[in-house]
């Protein structure tokens, strides 16, 4: 017999989604319970964004070292021990793990429930030989690695995100297909580690960033000695003694890999649900919600990887952390909130890094009449150039009259330096808060303060500064 719990909220799933939901509910003193069928902390702490970011940090280290002559400093050549690497990257897993435990999540006070959630009715949830009938519940099932239709890749042995990081032997020739954040990061990291890397891309690698910016990287990879093919299309895989072919539309011979990586985007994970039975609606692209994250029934929520339509598609772990906020604001305190896409960064970690927020030079171009380009290159800014890391650029969008609508950076912390330029979109902020800011020196954030004055480098010099100037001198 299915013993019954009433908690005020049911969430299923254990990654970045649902964590930060059954958190901040228990941090309120709501009774939650939260169902994870494999591994609490999901893709992101599993097989995402921890282990490729600590597989990039062995890559960088062993760049570093090939790239340590300038500096006056002699190391003989980096040898790469592909098991001691994999040992890195699994060490840096467990060490964050225990923040994403079932222990750590009891004793917060989640009742936390081990198995595959399935509804049976609109209110009521399976899993683990309990029935839960919640006042609320959140979906946040996440997605999985999409398998492109090209004719033989099934039948062929491939990786993707779920397996490369079991790899304790560094590939010898790694073929990638799909040439997007996962494909550039993990293309470079492996080049870094002495794969020789083809990356087969059928549209633009990084066809979602600024296109300027994007190339910088694509650049970048190239100098490495990645091959990134654009415009190329795979139309057939096959599987022979000595690895795997790729077919390429148009080209004649083969791209031959040892390994083959498929990184060619995602699909949410809604089978086995049981959602028809929840009167929960979606589509191939994921979970159907409102703005405010709703479900075609009011009292479900989807959140994180797994929502699709118009409002989803964001697949970033931050967006699941602030999907996780708009739902308790609604859930909880019946609140009016709803998620903001527009504020929402995203970054990209190869080297340049690259990080973006709010709107673009083109999409800027198609909704405003008169828009301000505003740049300040990395070789320009005198921290870059003491490092040695003088690639890349910053590039903002202003209205005509300097409102900040978007921002977009290639180069050294990326990532980091996007924060306050988050902050201009989101509070609607002038260029003139940049002018203002005294930075301290010498920093890369310098960067953003130099765009900012480019806004004035043309008024400065115009004919009313002179006019002024000449009136003032009259006081003495
Ligand atoms: C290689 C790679 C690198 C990435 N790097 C970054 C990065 O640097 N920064 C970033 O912001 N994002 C990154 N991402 C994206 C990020 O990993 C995801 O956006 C994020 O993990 C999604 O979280 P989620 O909770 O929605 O889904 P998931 O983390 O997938 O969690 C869903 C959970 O639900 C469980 N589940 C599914 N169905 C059921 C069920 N029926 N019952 C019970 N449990 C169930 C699953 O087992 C899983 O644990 C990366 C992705 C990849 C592939
Ligand atoms: N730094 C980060 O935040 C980060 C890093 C990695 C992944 N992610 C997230 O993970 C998700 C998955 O990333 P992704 O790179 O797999 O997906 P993606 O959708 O960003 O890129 C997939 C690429 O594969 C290409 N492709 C698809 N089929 C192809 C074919 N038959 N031949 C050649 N190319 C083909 C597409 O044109 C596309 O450019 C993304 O939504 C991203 O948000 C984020």
């Amino acid at each position: 017999m299915t013993e019954l719990l009433t908690p005020d909220l049911c969430v299923i799933g254990g990654g970045a989604a649902g964590l930060s939901a059954a958190a901040g509910a228990a941090a309120l003193g709501v009774p939650v319970v939260l169902i994870e069928k494999a591994r609490m902390g999901g893709e992101c702490l599993n097989v995402g964004c921890v282990p490729s970011k600590a597989l990039l940090a062995a890559a960088d280290a062993a760049q570093a070292a090939r790239s340590i002559a300038p500096f006056g400093v002699a190391v003989s050549r980096p040898r790469v021990d592909g098991a001691r690497v994999h040992g890195h990257v699994q060490r840096v897993i467990a060490a964050i793990a225990p923040n994403d435990s079932a222990a750590r999540f009891g004793a917060m006070g989640v009742r936390v429930l081990a198995g595959e959630a399935r509804f049976v009715d609109r209110r009521t949830v399976e899993a683990a030989g309990f029935s839960i009938r919640a006042r609320r519940f959140v979906i946040a099932t996440g997605s999985r690695p999409a398998l492109p239709d090209v004719p033989g890749l099934a039948e062929c042995p491939y990786l993707t995100n779920e397996t490369v990081f079991d790899l304790d032997a560094i590939p010898a020739r790694l073929l990638v297909l799909g040439g997007g954040a996962s494909g550039l990061e993990l293309a470079q990291a492996f080049r870094r580690l002495g794969s020789e890397v083809t990356v087969i891309e059928a549209g633009r690698a990084l066809g979602r960033i600024d296109p300027e910016i994007a190339a910088h990287a694509v650049t970048a990879l190239r100098r490495d000695g990645v091959t990134v093919l654009e415009n190329a299309r795979a139309v057939r895989a096959e599987h022979w003694a000595g690895g795997i072919r790729v077919f390429v539309a148009g080209e004649a011979t083969a791209r031959e890999g040892s390994h083959l990586l498929v990184a060619a985007g995602r699909t949410p994970v809604t089978d086995g649900l049981g959602l028809e039975p929840a009167g929960v609606a979606c589509d191939g692209s994921g979970i159907l919600v409102d703005a405010g994250l709703r479900t075609s029934n009011r009292r479900v929520f989807a959140i994180g990887d797994c929502v699709g339509g118009p409002h989803g598609g964001d697949r970033f772990t931050h967006v699941a952390n602030s999907h996780a906020g708009v739902v308790l604001r609604r859930a909880l305190f019946r609140l009016p909130a709803k998620v903001e896409r527009a504020e929402t960064p995203t970054a990209v970690f190869t080297d340049p890094e690259i990080a973006m927020v709010g709107v673009q030079e083109a999409e800027a171009r198609q909704a405003h009449r008169d828009i301000r380009i505003l740049r300040w290159a990395f070789s320009e800014n005198d921290r870059a150039q003491a490092e040695r890391r003088t690639e890349g650029e910053i590039k903002i969008v202003t209205t005509a009259r300097g409102k900040v609508l978007g921002a977009a950076i290639v180069g050294p912390h990326a990532g980091e330096l996007v924060t306050p330029w988050t902050l201009a979109v989101r509070k609607g902020m002038s260029i003139a808060e940049f002018r203002d800011l005294t930075i301290p020196y010498p920093t890369y954030s310098e960067v953003s303060r130099r765009a900012a004055l480019t806004f004035y480098a043309d008024a400065a010099r115009g004919p009313w500064v002179g006019r002024l100037l000449r009136m003032l001198r009259l006081f003495g």
